[in-house]
């Protein structure tokens, strides 16, 4: 075994990658009112056109545009009113130059009419005659067959989160269900003989545990699901017989603590004993968050996260979300903003840093400063909007730059 022989953050992307190469999330349908947030599994292609026919947007006369050409207050169009469309019924009319129908708005535009005068711009003469104050163009106020989504063509891409809207396309195809990928299903595990639940009596010496709700948190928020969620004592025997189950039910398993090279750092050992991989990644070149572990039992991954939480969430968003990203074909951009420095600070050269800062608007442009803190501090990263993220080249960043923040 070796103790942090470091990788950098794409080395460890890259051999997680590798190393699950054929690991699959199945593929689940749900109906769409139950779809929210969850991942588009396949390549969706529309089977009709959207809208199935011509229609008006307007409330208004359909006429041949021609008989519009010329017309003013003082000299209006004269047109023969044939009758009106009804909603939701197709239109037997046909019109020539001379004649219009009353089309009311979503209504389904006659053969020969090509474009709609809006109603507050004609007046009727009579029962029959319709008088035309305003000129109008080729299509105006019509949307045509199509040209909102066309039949065959590709819609929605697999790794489509559903959304509101998307939600809406699948209801405009007449889609009852949408075939989705099953939510990656997490087990967390907290290590340490000091850490308790949040119902448990701290008394001196204990610590509460941050990091399995912290760590909850981010699962749902990229869509996965907890099934379980443990505390357990810095053991080896204990350690392992919980991975071991979490290995049964879970997808993948999540151990914050022990990452380190203490003499009760146990995870390490842990996850070397599954399989023959074992760990393949102990040590990232990244600050905070450098023992971090990766490993494979019974074919799944098991990340050994560093116990300060600070760490933990770090190394959950720059390890496991691009994992579970790249297995749901997610293509997701980032939630970011451009901010000006207004602080000098230092970096850690040859790691990738991730700086904590808090953001603020000062008319329209944003300025960030960093938060100091150590990453046993998780007021670090609640007292933060976002964080810089420093290669390993970069000595620091200087007051004044512009640079990108990530939102937290
Ligand atoms: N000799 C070395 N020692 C350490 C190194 C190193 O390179 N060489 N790295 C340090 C770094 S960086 C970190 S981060 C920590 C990570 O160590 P572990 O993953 O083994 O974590 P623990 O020792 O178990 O805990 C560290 C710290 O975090 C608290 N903790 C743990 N779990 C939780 C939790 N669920 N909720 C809240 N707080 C938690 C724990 O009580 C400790 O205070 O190693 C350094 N050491
Ligand atoms: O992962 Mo550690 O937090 O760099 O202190």
């Amino acid at each position: 075994m070796k103790f942090f022989d470091v990788v950098s953050i794409e080395e460890a992307i890259k051999l997680t990658k590798d190393n699950f190469r054929d690991y699959r999330f199945q593929l689940e349908e749900v109906h769409i009112l139950k779809s929210i947030d969850r991942v588009v599994g396949e390549d969706i292609h529309s089977n009709i056109d959207v809208p199935e026919f011509n229609r008006s947007t307007v409330d208004g006369y359909g006429i041949n545009i021609i008989d519009s050409h010329g017309a003013t207050d003082s000299i209006p169009s004269i047109l023969n009113i044939l009758g009106q469309v009804k909603m939701g019924e197709e239109t037997k009319y046909s019109i020539k130059s001379g004649d219009t129908v009353y089309i009311p708005t979503g209504g389904m535009i006659p053969k020969g009419v090509d474009g709609v005068v809006m109603i507050e711009n004609t007046e009727k003469l009579d029962q029959d005659s319709l008088l035309i104050y305003k000129p109008i163009s080729q299509g105006e106020n019509i949307i045509s067959q199509g040209d909102d989504i066309k039949k065959n063509s590709l819609i929605i891409r697999e790794g489509r989160k559903i959304t509101p809207e998307v939600m809406g396309v699948l209801a405009a195809l007449g889609m009852e269900k949408v075939k989705v990928y099953k939510q990656p299903k997490f087990y967390i595990i907290s290590t340490g003989d000091e850490i308790i639940d949040i119902d448990e009596e701290l008394n001196l010496g204990k610590v509460r545990d941050i990091n399995s709700y912290g760590l909850y948190g981010l699962v749902k928020k990229i869509g996965g699901q907890v099934v379980g969620k443990s505390i357990i004592k810095d053991h080896y025997e204990s350690l392992r017989a919980e991975v071991d189950k979490a290995l049964d039910i879970s997808d993948i398993v999540l151990i914050s603590g022990g990452s380190s090279v203490g003499t009760r750092d146990y995870t390490y050992k842990v996850i070397d004993s599954f399989n023959e991989e074992g760990v393949f990644v102990h040590g990232l070149s990244i600050k905070p968050g450098k023992p971090t572990i990766i490993g494979k039992g019974k074919d799944k991954p098991i990340f050994g996260l560093p116990g300060h939480p600070v760490s933990s969430i770090i190394v959950f968003k720059a390890i496991i979300e691009p994992f579970i990203n790249e297995k749901l074909s997610i293509n997701t951009i980032k939630p970011k903003i451009n901010a000006i420095i207004d602080f000098n600070f230092p970096s850690s050269p040859g790691k990738t840093t991730y700086q904590m800062v808090k953001l603020v608007d000062k008319e329209g442009v944003f300025f960030a400063s960093p938060s100091f803190g150590k990453s046993g501090m998780i007021s670090l990263l609640s007292e933060s909007q976002g964080y810089i993220i420093l290669e390993p080249k970069e000595e620091g960043v200087y007051k004044g730059e512009e640079r990108e923040v990530y939102l937290l």
